[in-house]
């Protein structure tokens, strides 16, 4: 890859700046990774049952389950294995949609994603990391699972986007303007979640601005800067994770979100993060709080309604490890397979009986809806 020494012409800009690196374009990475007719029908088949679901028009529960990030494709891939099985055999109940994270936000510094950092050692080979990422949804694509992702910064999703059913806006990134209006072009609908402080509002502000036309600068299929202009999003919802304060999964804060979206003009159906502040970050937790949300669909009333669904970060093995990335540059990390790297994950087998129970509770909400 070409890099160009940070200078320019008048010496007062990138000071900073210690060297640009090109990357392939959108539409070179396409070529050599293409989306082929049966990825695009799974992709295509994952966006219009989310969008059903979200609208309340197909009753399954939505599930995106998933490691909190892809650090091992290899891992990551058993794990999609193990979920497309899992889809199959409660699909009459659950729309199971895979969590592929490629990007992490940090709440200071800290690896950023199988994207940013693909050899996990500090030496941010993007180009690597964007193969890696693009090969990876096609991977999944070819064992019929959906995939979601969430969107960290407007470039990457031209490299991606096309092979992603659901998208997310996450917590530090909600009030951010350039994610809404990128999010306003996205093909697939979004899920903008509440605030790290646990304001709704950015989440409703977000779905607002996301479902207008915007016009803004980002790149095109050749990766030129480009002038984009979209059409709005009207696919857009609300992610309850809770905040500083607290979780926010209850029936009452469900049924006080869904009520102010709605008088927002907002999707009133929304979607539950089992994990971040909503379990405390405890992968324990994790598991007893999408059982309570489970209880909340079979006890019906507002919030029963209003859940569509419910976000799981899970992988092979529970809990998480510390990645270092000076031990991988050194050579002396020893990682476990299968375990997260960032935040902590139910290992499989909870997953798994988190899976069937909500299946349950899916079906207990129909028959009392019947
Ligand atoms: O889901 C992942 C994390 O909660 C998020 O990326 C923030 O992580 P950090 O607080 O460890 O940086
Ligand atoms: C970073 C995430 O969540 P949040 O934005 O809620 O912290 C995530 O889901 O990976």
């Amino acid at each position: 890859m070409t890099t160009t020494a940070a200078e320019t012409t008048s010496g007062t800009a990138n000071l900073r700046v210690s060297q640009f690196t090109a990357l392939p374009t959108p539409a070179e990475l396409e070529a050599e990774l293409p989306l082929d007719a049966p990825a695009a029908a799974v992709v295509e088949r994952g966006r219009d049952q989310v969008r059903a679901v979200m609208d309340g028009v197909d009753d399954r529960l939505l599930v995106i389950a998933g490691p909190c990030s892809i650090h091992d494709p290899a891992a990551g891939l058993e794990y999609a294995r193990r979920l497309a099985a899992a889809a199959k055999e409660h699909e009459e109940d659950l729309l199971v949609v895979m969590r592929a994270y490629f990007e992490k936000p940090r709440t200071t510094v800290g690896w950023k994603g199988l994207i940013n950092d693909p050899l996990l050692d500090g030496s941010h080979d993007v180009a690597t990391g964007l193969r890696m990422a693009r090969k990876f949804l096609l991977d999944v694509a070819g064992l019929g699972l959906p995939a979601g992702t969430e969107f960290l910064e407007p470039i990457s999703p031209q490299y991606t986007a096309d092979l992603v059913s659901w998208g997310a806006i996450g917590a530090r990134t909600a009030e951010s303007q350039i994610h809404r209006q990128l999010s306003s072009g996205l093909s697939m609908p979004v899920g903008f979640k509440n605030g790290t402080d646990g304001d709704l509002q950015v989440a409703l502000d977000a779905c607002n601005a996301a479902s207008a036309a915007q016009s803004f600068l980002g790149i095109d299929g050749d990766g030129r800067a480009a002038l984009v202009s979209t059409a709005g999003n009207a696919d857009t919802h609300v992610i309850l994770r809770g905040g500083r304060k607290g979780p926010n999964y209850s029936a009452a804060d469900v049924g006080a979100a869904a009520a102010s979206a709605a008088g927002a003009g907002i999707n009133p159906r929304l979607i539950v993060d089992a994990s971040h502040a909503n379990s405390g970050k405890s992968h324990h937790r994790q598991a007893e709080v999408a059982l309570e949300i489970g209880a909340q669909l079979e006890a019906g009333g507002p919030s029963a309604q209003a859940i569509a669904g419910v976000m799981l970060e899970s992988f092979l093995v529970g809990g998480a490890q510390k990645l270092d990335v000076g031990d991988v540059a050194a050579g002396t990390a020893v990682l476990a397979y299968g375990q997260s790297v960032t935040d902590a994950c139910m290992e499989w087998d909870v997953t798994a009986d988190v899976l069937a129970a909500l299946a349950g509770a899916a079906r207990a909400r129909r028959t009392r809806a019947a």
